[in-house]
Formats: structure tokens, sequence, C-alpha cells
């Protein structure tokens, strides 16, 4: 069973892509529903209202705790910021649960180009590169030791991986190509 964090953000796309990857989604609002999950999705959206909210419902400590303690996630976009241990260019108050040591800018690319679909090859990814669909998308400034690069586009880090957390700067859920799902669907039943 999967969640998916539900305070805002592309949540409807998450789950018809979960579930055509083969898992059971559930809706993700509120810490019980957390703890009945074995594994999230964090969609994408607006990461300063999605840490707003995960403070107001109790969720951001939880996030925090369960993330430390091994839960397979998988963030895309606003869901990638999330899961920083650092942001730049956030707003004063933003927290994030973190879980990837990594530097992730928000609207890095979207100062350039705002919306743009490029190909991206990623690591463990067969049978070509994925369909990037890029929203107002973060880039990964860096990325320390315990941290895996598994896609660049245009020299910048787009997809990363530590251990049981995986976080993309674009949207596999909008293109109805669920390879990236499977992958963690597949990390999820590793787990
Ligand atoms: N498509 C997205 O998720 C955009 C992310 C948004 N720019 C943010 O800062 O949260």
């Amino acid at each position: 069973m999967i969640g998916v964090l539900a305070l805002q953000g592309d949540v409807r796309e998450h789950f018809a892509a979960l579930t055509a990857a083969g898992a059971t989604p559930r809706q993700v609002r509120r810490p019980e529903e957390l703890a009945e999950v074995a594994a999230l999705v964090i969609p994408g959206g607006e990461s300063t209202t999605m840490s707003k909210l995960a403070i107001i419902f109790g969720l951001l400590e939880p996030l925090r705790e369960r993330v430390r303690a091994g839960m397979p996630v998988y963030g895309t976009c606003a869901g990638m910021i999330m899961l920083a241990d650092k942001i730049l260019d956030g707003r004063d108050d933003q927290e994030t649960i973190g879980g990837i040591d990594m530097i992730v800018r928000r609207n890095a690319f979207g100062r350039q180009n705002e919306s743009f679909e490029a190909e991206v090859d990623i690591e463990g990814i067969e049978d070509g590169p994925v369909e990037g669909v890029f929203i107002r998308a973060p880039w990964v400034e860096s990325v320390g030791g315990g941290a895996e690069v598994l896609a660049t586009f245009d020299g910048h880090t787009v997809a990363v991986r530590q251990g049981n957390v995986l976080a993309t700067s674009f949207h596999p859920e909008l293109t109805g190509d669920h390879r990236v799902h499977r992958l963690f669907v597949e990390m999820v039943r590793r787990a």
C-alpha cells in the first residue's frame, strides 16, 4: 500500500500512475493515515503551500520520522523540494521533510523557461529516455556523499536517489509512461 501525500498538488495523477504500475494508492492527509502506509509519494504542486499544510495537519514531524526510519518515498518537483535536506530560493518560513543529502534550488529552470519537455535518460530505467515534463521545476544544485545522481539535463541534476528516497525535478505522472513509478514500486517491494 503506497500513500500519496494529499495536502495539495497533482495527487490524482499519481494515483493513476501508481495503479498502472501495480500498486494500491491511498490518500495521506493525517498522521493516522501516514501510519497505515508502507511507502509514500509526494506530488508536484507548490512546496511552500505543502510545507505550510504539513505543519497545520501535524504531519511534518511524523513525515520526518518515517523517512528517517527508512520508509520508501518518491517526490516529484515540489515533492523533490520537500525531500531536500536544504533548499535555495525557498520562502523564509519554508520547511522541508528532508531525506536526501542535497541542496535543491526552487524554480531553477523557471527563470529560464517556465515549462518545457525534454527527453531524460535515467539510470536504472531501460528502453530509452523518459519524457521529462518540467513545470517551474527545481534542479539539484549539489549532492552529498550518500546521494546518487540518476539523471541530468542540460548539465543540471534532475533525478536523485538516496537509499529508499527517490526524487525527480520533472513529472512522470503527467506522461502516461509509468516506468519511473514502476521503478519506485520495485524499490518498495525490495524495502
Ligand atoms: N511543478 C511543481 O511542482 C512546481 C514546484 C514549485 N515551483 C515549488 O516551488 O514548489
